[in-house]
């Protein structure tokens, strides 16, 4: 079992330079199977959800081949498979993804469903309806989505929530059925536009990214390219709250102003100084206690789900009450119980939790439940008083890649133990 132990108090100092976004990294590399020629898809980062991704597209039968740290090429024309292995599909659900791309090249797919987790039940109905729309057909059976087509046709499909993956699976679905499609109520994040620049660099025409009426022109033959994916926002706001939390001076190097800007403007709220270096980067340093401040998580460009509890780990040191209220998973609170072994004081209800702040937090063993509490549990041990086991940190590993290594280097006392 591994964990990271973690001494608290070293206030955070230097660069820390931020890698490629998980969350636009999974797409991307599904939709690579929706041409026959091969791409090339730079700045990966080195997650085990990527590992995932790319294990799910090997069992499909496609080839890839690494051929720098963070590059990799795609040859698509090799897929011969159109069932996707439950092992891996229940490891991550963002596996899922591959339904749409799957569809369109060999008009079948047959996709475990990829359950719930630790924030929500997670359902994937609205993927479900654009495909029917398309002209899919869909039945479930023993747990498994099976999608066929005869002929795919463009539609019109409402969203009655702006999901992040159904935008994505009906976005690369529509891309290679010719006549326009239209997402209205589609997702605005910053990763579904990177998907759609993507597709763009493949031959598909869209219009509306980035709003919430995505139209899609569908062509039927795309074309492999070579393509850099963009940094992740939730890393940049996770070293942020890192920063802030440890009262430290950080520069933070690969971030998109405009994406964070909601994170940014939340930090400034609870007394983080924050200067832009350049286009790219942003200095952090917080030298006073936190205040207090209410948050409320929404689809971008809101307050991003990802950043909840990491936030409510730094508003627990702040003086005052703040109100945390998480709209789009109806449970993402796991985190709250684990706080409360360092001395919280947290009280959830529904789906707000009143934080009363503390003048301190004490470091013992905690195990993280999903990805972000994990980050949450990381960010409380490098403020606490003493030191903090903290277990369950391959849901850590899901999505950062070697945290404790870019920590050390601003200075924290964080080690990964294999006991
Ligand atoms: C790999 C990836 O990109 N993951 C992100 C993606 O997840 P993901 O794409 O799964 O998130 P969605 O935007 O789809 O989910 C948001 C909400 O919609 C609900 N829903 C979703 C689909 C559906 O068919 N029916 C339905 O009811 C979900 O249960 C949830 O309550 O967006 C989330 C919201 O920003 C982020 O937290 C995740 O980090
Ligand atoms: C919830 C997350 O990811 P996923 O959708 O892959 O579970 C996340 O990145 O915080």
């Amino acid at each position: 079992m591994e964990k990271f132990v973690i001494n608290g108090g070293n206030p955070l100092a230097g660069l820390v330079e931020i890698g490629g976004s998980k969350n636009a990294a999974l797409p991307i590399l599904a939709a690579t199977l929706l041409s026959e020629t091969p791409s090339i898809i730079r700045n990966i980062p080195d997650l085990l959800d990527v590992n995932t991704m790319i294990l799910v597209l090997q069992g499909l039968g496609v080839k890839i081949e690494k051929l720098a740290e963070g590059t990799f090429q795609i040859f698509p024309d090799s897929l011969i498979k159109s069932d996707a292995p439950y092992e891996l599909i229940r490891k991550m659900r963002a596996s899922f993804l591959v339904t749409g791309p799957l569809i369109t090249r060999l008009k079948r797919a047959q996709v475990p469903l990829p359950g719930g987790c630790a924030i929500g039940s997670r359902p994937i109905d609205l993927h479900i309806k654009g495909f029917l729309h398309l002209g899919v057909q869909v039945s479930m059976h023993s747990g498994y989505v099976e999608a066929w087509t005869d002929q795919l046709h463009p539609g019109e499909i409402y969203l009655d929530f702006p999901s992040v993956g159904a935008t994505e699976n009906i976005m690369m679905l529509a891309s290679v059925i010719p006549g326009d499609t239209v997402i209205a109520n589609a997702a605005r994040e910053p990763e579904v536009t990177d998907l759609a620049n993507f597709l763009m660099a493949m031959g598909a025409k869209i219009e509306g990214v980035g709003t919430d009426t995505i139209v899609i022109y569908g062509t039927p033959k795309l074309y492999g390219c070579d393509y850099s994916i963009i940094n992740d926002r939730i890393e940049a706001g996770t070293f942020c709250v890192a920063a802030a939390i440890t009262g430290g001076d950080v520069e933070i190097k690969g971030v998109n102003h405009i994406a964070m800007r909601s994170i940014i403007t939340k930090l400034e709220e609870i007394g983080a100084k924050i200067s832009k270096v350049s286009e790219d980067s942003l200095f952090i340093s917080m030298k006073e206690r936190p205040r207090a401040t209410d948050i409320k998580t929404m689809p971008y460009p809101g307050f991003p789900t990802d950043m909840q509890a990491q936030f409510m780990t730094l508003l627990c040191l702040a003086d005052g009450v703040s109100v945390i209220t998480e709209t789009v998973f109806e449970n993402r609170f796991a985190h709250v119980g684990e706080l409360e072994r360092m001395g919280v004081n947290i009280k959830v209800e529904g789906r707000s939790a009143v934080v009363v702040g503390v003048e301190k937090l004490t470091g013992t063993q905690v195990t993280a439940s999903d990805l972000r509490a994990g980050a949450a549990l990381v960010l409380a041990g490098l403020a606490a008083e003493g030191t903090t086991d903290v277990y369950g940190i391959s849901h850590v590993d899901r999505g950062y890649a070697n945290l404790e290594k870019k920590l050390h280097k601003l200075g924290a006392s964080i080690k990964r133990v294999y006991e």
